[in-house]
Formats: structure tokens, sequence, C-alpha cells
């Protein structure tokens, strides 16, 4: 031990508080259970982050560490440059928005409103203008006399992100603020949160979700967390990216699958031909056709993964195609229509193939699939082979 004990900085509401940097941040509960290692991410000032990744990684535990609900087990948090492991939760300039919205029944929208900035012992004054400024963004504004239960769900959970925005948190973190809304009014409170953000450019907003596709539509970057018992105890993140990086050039077969949707089609195959681009021959498939990936000439020959998307997979009457089936299952959603191929062994995942328009009827044709080299992914021990 050196040096006299400081006490822990205190971040005071109103001054800039948005850049966040985690370094080899870690969680381990109850001394035993590792849930999250090595988490190191810079979060700039403005940006939207979405941490997505399978039921159980630590997306909230990780959201309630940077809250500061949970101790931080190992490695630091720095909110504008001051490490603050071991500031208490109101003294960050964070507000949290959560699933249920935790409204006070017997109060009106105005005094859920204003409750955290009445007990901050803020002026009448300071607190209408909070209120009314913050109830005009979210459209709140007639409703304020009303009681929550005479709100409809999507109105709750804006009254909910109103309580946060009268505390003029520089960084806002939700936790899956849309899973209790039925499919209709989620997509509608998606695009108001997005709206919002945009309202509040200089906002740093984190986000936890399991729907991919606010992930997608959100995100200014997305952190794909995958749980350590699943891995090897190897990492926490498993990729970090805008929705198009994560998309177009996802580093591992893990990442391939989980943004997008139906999931990628892994076909088992070889490489057959190396260099600036790389040719490939899947199992299933009739010839060989190339990926725009560059390989290395010890790939030759290597067992690997060709990753194609649903969305990306063309019909060919060739002798080149990457995987020929029997459709089992025809799906016709108006202007796409998705094809399940019979699978080739009982525990593969069925093929997928999403073709642009109504189609004939293909049950139980058999069709051939291959795919443009640009859109040719190649994944050896799971990982891509663009990343390397
Ligand atoms: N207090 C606790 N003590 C021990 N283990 C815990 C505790 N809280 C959470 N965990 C474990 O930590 C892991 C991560 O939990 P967490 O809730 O952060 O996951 P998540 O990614 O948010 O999951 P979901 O998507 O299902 O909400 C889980 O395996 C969970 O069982």
């Amino acid at each position: 031990m050196s040096g006299p004990l400081q006490a822990p900085a205190k971040i005071r509401e109103g001054e800039t508080v948005a850049n966040l940097k985690l370094t080899d941040v870690a969680k381990v509960y109850g001394g035993q259970v590792e849930v999250l290692k090595d988490i190191n991410l810079d979060i700039q000032q403005g940006e939207l982050i979405v941490f997505v990744g399978p039921s159980g990684c630590g997306k909230s535990t990780l959201l309630r560490m940077i809250a500061g609900l949970e101790k931080i087990s190992g490695g630091t948090l720095e909110i504008d440059g001051q490490v603050v492991n071991d500031v208490p939760p109101s003294e960050r300039g964070i507000a949290m928005v959560f699933q249920s919205y935790a409204l006070y029944p017997h109060m009106t929208v105005r005094e859920n409103m204003q409750f955290a900035l009445k007990i901050a012992k803020k002026s009448q004054a300071e607190i209408d203008a909070a209120v009314s400024h913050a109830a005009e963004k979210l459209q709140l504004t007639e409703y304020l006399d009303r009681l929550p239960k005479a709100l409809s769900g999507g109105q709750r959970q804006r009254v909910a992100i109103g309580r946060s925005i009268v505390r003029d948190p520089k960084v806002y973190l939700f936790d899956e603020p849309l899973s209790n809304l039925d499919a209709a009014l989620r997509v509608a409170t998606r695009i108001e949160i997005a709206q919002l953000k945009e309202q509040m450019p200089e906002s740093t907003m984190i986000y936890v979700t399991h729907d991919q596709v606010e992930a997608m539509t959100l995100a200014s970057r997305i952190v794909v967390l995958d749980a350590l018992k699943d891995n090897g105890h190897k990492y926490s993140i498993a990729q970090v990216g805008t929705p198009l990086e994560l998309y177009e050039t996802p580093n591992s077969e893990f990442v391939a699958r989980f943004i997008g949707s139906p999931a990628m089609n892994l076909l088992p195959g070889e490489i057959v031909a190396t260099g600036e681009t790389t040719t490939v021959k899947t199992d299933a498939g009739g010839g060989t056709f190339v990926s725009a990936i560059p390989s290395k000439a010890d790939d030759m020959g290597a067992k690997v993964n060709i990753g194609i998307r649903p969305e990306d997979a063309v019909e060919t009457e060739g002798p080149d195609y990457a995987f020929a089936g029997q459709v089992e299952v025809e799906e016709r959603l108006g202007e796409v229509t998705l094809l399940y191929f019979k699978r080739v062994t009982p525990e593969a995942d069925p093929v997928i193939a999403k073709l642009p328009g109504i189609h004939p009827n293909h049950r139980g044709q058999r069709i051939q699939l291959t795919a443009d080299p640009s859109k040719v992914h190649i994944f050896r021990n799971g990982m891509s082979l663009l990343y390397r």
C-alpha cells in the first residue's frame, strides 16, 4: 500500500461525462463463478453501443457494473479519464432505464418524472423546466397528470425514460427496455428511441438486448458477447464493430450465426486453391467456387466451414454449386421466399435460402445454390480467414 487513501472522485451532474473506457474488466460472482473477463472497450461520447449475446453471457452484469450497481471484480472502468470503480451509482452521472418500468403507481407521470429531482432538492422552477422539457421530447405533455395505470405500455416506458432525462445524465444505460412490449409496440418504441438519440447527439447510450433487429437498427457499434462457459474461458467479447461490419465481415462462426436472420448457413468443405482469392468446394457441392477472401499456401486442403447467408444464396443450374438439396419447407412471405432444405445429417442445421420475390412451388424439388465470391465467408477452426 502506498500513499494516503483518497476519497472516491465524485462526478457532478452537468459535467461532461461521456467517454467510457473499460480495461481488462472482469466479473466473478461469489469468488467462484467467472462471468466476464478481458473486457476492453473504448466508448466515445455520442455513441449508441449495443451489447448483444446469448442468454446468460453477462450483458446485464456488464451494464450493472458500469452503472455501479454491481462490483467490478477486476480491471478498471474510467469515465472521462477518471477511474470510477468505487464511485457510488448516484455520483457517476449515469441513468439506467430498466426493462420493468418500475414507476410509482400512486404518483402521476409528472410526480414520477420529478421524483429524483425533489430528492436532490432542486428548486421547483428547475424541476418544472426539466419535466416539461423531457415531456416534450417524449411526447408526454398531455399525460403529465395521469397515473401510470391509465397509460399504455409504450407510454409507461417513455415515462421511465423521462425519469432519466430530467436528471440530464451524460450516459444512459438501457437494459432490454422493450422486452415487455408486444411486437407492434416494440417497433414503434424502437423508432422513438432512435429519434430520441438523434435529438440528443451528445449523450452516450449503452443498450442491452437480445433482439438483433434492435441491435442492427439502433447501434452505432455492437459489442457481441459470448458466454465464457461456452468458449472454453477464452474471452467475453467476440467482436466489436458497426452493424454492417459485423454483418459483412464477422470474425467467427459465432458472430456470423448471431448476426443476421435466418442465421448464416455453414457448409463443411475444403480449400482447393489458395491465393488472393480462395477456391473452395463444399462436401455437398458439385464443383468448385470462389471466395473473395485471400488465403495462405498452408490453407491448402484445410477443412473449413463455408458461410453463405440465406439472402446471398442464388439458384444455379451450372455444374459448380455450393449446395444441392431437396426443398422440405417453403415459406412465402411476399417480398421473399424462404426455402428450407432437407438436412444432410440429422444433427446438421437446415440449409436455408432466402430468394427475392414470390417463387413458384419449390417443395420437393432439388435445387442447386451458389453465391457471389464477395459473399462467400470461410471459417477455419471457427475463425474467419479474414482476421489473421
Ligand atoms: N448474483 C449472482 N450470483 C451468481 N451468479 C450470477 C448472479 N447474477 C448473475 N449471475 C450469473 O451470471 C451470468 C450472467 O448473467 P446476466 O444476467 O448478466 O446475463 P445476460 O447476458 O444479461 O442474460 P439474459 O440475456 O438472459 O438476460 C449468468 O450465468 C447468471 O446466472
